[in-house]
């Protein structure tokens, strides 16, 4: 397997990559267009922000697998695209949030004692003593927007300098702000009582230009701005109006709309700004914790198909894997099975799970499903990436319930396809701790290990029946492993589910079915 580094990684997540045997090339500072001529034999692509995954690169990127980025943002990378084509997509959130923070925290303190301003002065000989009288943050009021693993690491530190801490976030309740010792407020009181103001959002539609011309009016006079979240979350052209007419005393800004900024970016002039090229998360510390920890992710995918920090994909990973894992198994074969039995056009994809599933999201095991039912008409382009969007493609209606209530086994899939004339229902479970078994298909009862070569005959229940069949698939040297028989509702026909060694081929089925108490054949490859 093959993995391209595509942007500055840190050397111990290198050395993790190249240690589990993969084959590692790093190529920085490439175009677009490089990147393009060179991703075609790649399973993965290790980047930062710098690579842009976009749809161009990805159709081009033939072998890829899976982009892991070492750190949070996703901006670069277009999901929608990766997702579609069946590219995992997976960051390292947690490695650089402490580094974030202090960066934060650190412009902060450097914009209130001028400390980039008396640096540049003193280097052009001068000593402006009186001119770079500073502020206090003893005692000041920080608004801290968005409490996230960010936010919240810096609401923490601003609290260890005494500042009084006042937190805006949609989504996190008020009990949990406070019950950590901050006050949660609306945005507009954050804006009026707020003298420092730093950022932690993701840029979304809601958060983008969130900070402009009409949000900086409503903030308070000699109020200082930090933004270490994302370009484009504050208006840079408001920003420079609020600083030039003393509305804002100061800006500290890590990120841009556009990285680098151009030149003629009228902020870049502005005395009272200060500006770092992106370096929240540069620091030793975060990139060693990112590299490592993106390696160790592309590692598990690549060698033991184990998804961890996907954000397109549900992840799945330690004890989850252990006691999920055989269900993800048997939900595959069972969509196979389904796949082989019903040929007609799929309307809809319902899926019961009885009994307790240890609590944990069952999407990987409905996933799996659908890839195992997909990927038989559709090959090897579904996996469990783009599994649901293919079947909301074919316009598949997907429905999964659960419930705690157990039937005649600990844990119980039951899956049920629709299509325009026929339904069919699989059930299945896991004997002990990853023994998987088909114990249903229709309304006939059976026990069967999902694996193998497989022939479902239905026949008249009539002396001679099995006998005849157990012949036939002797005379053409088919030894049968296991077979079951039950009796049809009704008990006119007999079902009769064979595992055999070998492949049954088309000659055998037409000699089955060309046996007088014969009435259907139909086989599976699982
Ligand atoms: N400068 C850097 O190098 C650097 C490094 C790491 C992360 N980041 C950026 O920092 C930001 C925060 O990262 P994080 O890991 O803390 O993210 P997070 O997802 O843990 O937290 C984000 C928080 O913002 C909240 N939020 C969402 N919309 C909001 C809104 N409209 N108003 C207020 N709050 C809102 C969410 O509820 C969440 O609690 C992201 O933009 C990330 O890309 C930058
Ligand atoms: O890789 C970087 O330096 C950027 C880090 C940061 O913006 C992130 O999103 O993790």
């Amino acid at each position: 397997m093959k993995v391209l580094v595509s942007d500055n990684l840190g050397e111990a997540g290198i050395e993790i990559l190249k240690a589990a045997g993969l084959d590692v090339d790093v190529k920085t500072g490439l175009s677009p267009e490089e990147l393009k001529a060179e991703i075609g034999p790649y399973h993965a692509l290790v980047i930062r922000s710098a690579s842009r995954v976009t749809d161009d690169l990805l159709e081009a990127a033939e072998n890829l697998k899976v982009v892991g980025r070492a750190g949070i943002g996703l901006d670069n990378v277009d999901i929608p695209a990766a997702t579609r084509r069946g590219v995992v997509v997976m960051n390292t959130p947690g490695g650089n949030v402490v580094t974030t923070a202090e960066h934060a925290i650190s412009m902060m303190l450097s914009l209130s004692r001028n400390i980039t301003r008396g640096t540049a002065s003193l280097k052009t000989g001068r000593w402006d003593k009186k001119k770079l009288m500073g502020r206090e943050i003893y005692n000041k009021t920080l608004g801290v927007i968005g409490f996230g693993k960010i936010g919240s690491v810096v609401a923490d530190r601003a609290r260890g300098l005494k500042m009084k801490v006042l937190v805006y976030d949609p989504v996190v309740q008020d009990e949990t702000i406070e019950k950590q010792g901050f006050e949660s407020v609306r945005i507009d009181e954050l804006y009026a009582r707020a003298d420092y103001i730093t950022i932690h959002v993701p840029k979304n539609k809601e958060t983008a230009n969130m900070i402009n011309a009409e949000a900086l009016a409503k903030m308070k006079d000699g109020v200082m701005l930090i933004n270490c979240a994302r370009g484009g979350i504050v208006d840079e052209e408001a920003l420079y109006d609020a600083l030039e007419s003393g509305k804002m005393a100061g800006a500290a800004l890590d990120v841009f709309a556009q990285e680098p900024p151009p030149a003629d970016l009228r902020l870049l002039q502005s005395e009272k700004v200060i500006l770092t090229p992106h370096l929240g998360a540069s620091t030793f510390e975060a990139q060693t914790n990112v590299a490592v920890a993106v390696a160790n992710q592309i590692v598990e995918y690549l060698k033991h198909n184990n998804v961890v920090n996907a954000v397109n994909v549900p992840s799945i990973s330690g004890q989850a894997l252990e006691q999920l894992g055989p269900f993800i198994r048997l939900a595959e074969k069972m969509g196979m099975l389904h796949a082989q039995f019903m040929t007609e056009q799929l309307k809809e994809i319902n899926i019961l799970y009885n009994g307790d599933f240890f609590g944990y999201d069952l999407m990987p095991v409905t996933s799996a499903f659908i890839q195992g039912l997909l990927s038989y008409r559709l090959g090897a382009e579904v996996n469990a990436v783009n599994a649901h969007y293919i079947a909301k493609e074919h316009g598949i209606k997907i429905t999964e319930s659960s419930s705690p209530e157990t039937t005649d086994f600990l844990h119980m899939i039951t899956t049920k396809i629709t299509g325009p004339e026929k339904t069919l229902t699989v059930a299945g479970t896991v004997f002990g701790k990853s023994d998987p078994r088909i114990v249903r298909i229709d309304d006939f009862r059976i026990e069967i290990i999902p694996k193998g070569h497989l022939a479902l005959i239905h026949n008249l229940d009539e002396p001679g029946a099995i006998g005849s069949i157990g012949t036939t698939l002797g005379d053409h040297g088919i030894n049968i492993s296991r077979m079951q028989v039950g009796l049809e509702e009704g008990g006119e026909h007999n079902i009769i589910l064979l595992r055999t060694d070998t492949p049954i081929s088309q000659n055998v089925v037409d000699a089955l079915m060309a046996l007088p108490k014969v009435i259907s054949v139909r086989t599976m490859e699982l």
